[in-house]
């Protein structure tokens, strides 16, 4: 099986990457990244400067998943944009992906314009979803907010632009967040982030399992499959052809991968997984997604990409 992923003018070896916020905050974790088997990477978001985040403990992997409150810690949008520009004139490296996630629109928009007026030539994604800045309402969760930031990005930013996106768990939601992504010149948009303001309960010690906002974060991991593959195929059935879709959530197989691209995802990324198994768990990913598609006599991703069946 051939796992080459095409996303626009872009080939990479396998559609596998990892999700922003995990192993992609040192240049050392986003090194080790390409020197696995993952098809490229993305950096953690960053905002202008940078920050420590909230107080440990701010993850925790569960039998099920993860759950984190982070609180957006970064080392500045330079040290990451740095970074990107250094890889991208190796020839060997394939095209990267740079994360931005504002405190505010004024921050986003200061970054977008530092990031155009570069020689970066990779694909930059507007993380409009981070649940876990105490005060600071998701974006993506007020649809005039959303609409005003990427007519203010399209205006000031001319690279390839993506944005990151939370899940919705309503029809009509993701036919109101179609029709205003459909108005804008966007390369991808990458669904899901994770579900927000989980509480989990440790029964024997009777606590929450992270220290911010009373135990409230982020879910990951197998928790969220099933609301990563609706959000994949609702806006795959609803964007624009030209709008990629990168499929995260809740991966943790060959089986998993395969289902996001069924749903309509392009490139997968992988996150709670990649925290719990490391970057090995691209080579293990890429062998059960090749099994998979060997048993099923598919030679490329495009013979089954987006082409789930309905009853
Ligand atoms: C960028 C902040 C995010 C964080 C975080 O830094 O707390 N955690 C997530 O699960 N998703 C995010 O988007």
């Amino acid at each position: 099986a051939d796992l080459t992923a095409s996303f626009h003018d872009h080939t990479f070896q396998t559609p596998l990457m990892n999700a922003s916020g995990v192993y992609c905050y040192t240049t050392e974790e986003l090194d080790n990244l390409l020197a696995s088997k993952a098809g490229t990477l993305v950096t953690k978001s960053a905002t202008i400067n940078y920050r420590a985040g909230n107080p440990e403990p701010r993850y925790r992997n569960l039998a099920l998943g993860s759950i984190n409150s982070m609180g957006l810690p970064n080392e500045g949008l330079a040290y990451y944009l740095d970074y990107v520009l250094k890889k991208q004139a190796d020839p060997t490296v394939p095209t990267l992906f740079l994360s931005v996630a504002g405190i505010s629109m004024a921050e986003d928009l200061d970054m977008l314009s530092t990031i155009d007026q570069s020689d970066f030539n990779g694909l930059t994604e507007l993380n409009l979803s981070c649940p876990n800045v105490p005060g600071k309402p998701q974006v993506a969760y007020d649809f005039e907010a959303t609409e005003k930031m990427l007519a203010a990005a399209f205006e000031r930013f001319h690279k390839p632009l993506g944005v990151k996106l939370p899940p919705y768990f309503d029809l009509t939601q993701f036919d109101i967040v179609a029709q205003i992504l459909n108005q804008y010149p966007l390369a991808y948009i990458n669904t899901i982030n994770s579900i927000g303001n989980g509480l989990y309960i440790d029964v024997d010690s009777e606590t929450v399992a992270i220290k911010p906002k009373g135990g409230f974060g982020g879910l990951g991991g197998a928790y969220v499959l099933p609301t990563a593959l609706a959000n994949v195929h609702a806006f795959r059935q609803r964007l624009n052809p030209e709008i990629a879709i990168i499929g995260t959530g809740g991966i943790e197989n060959g089986a998993d991968v395969f289902a996001h691209l069924l749903a309509g995802a392009d490139l997968v990324q992988v996150g709670t997984q990649l925290m719990k198994d490391g970057p090995d768990v691209f080579t293990r990913l890429a062998a059960e997604l090749a099994d998979i598609m060997n048993a099923k006599g598919y030679h490329k991703l495009a013979d089954f990409k987006g082409k789930l069946k309905t009853l």
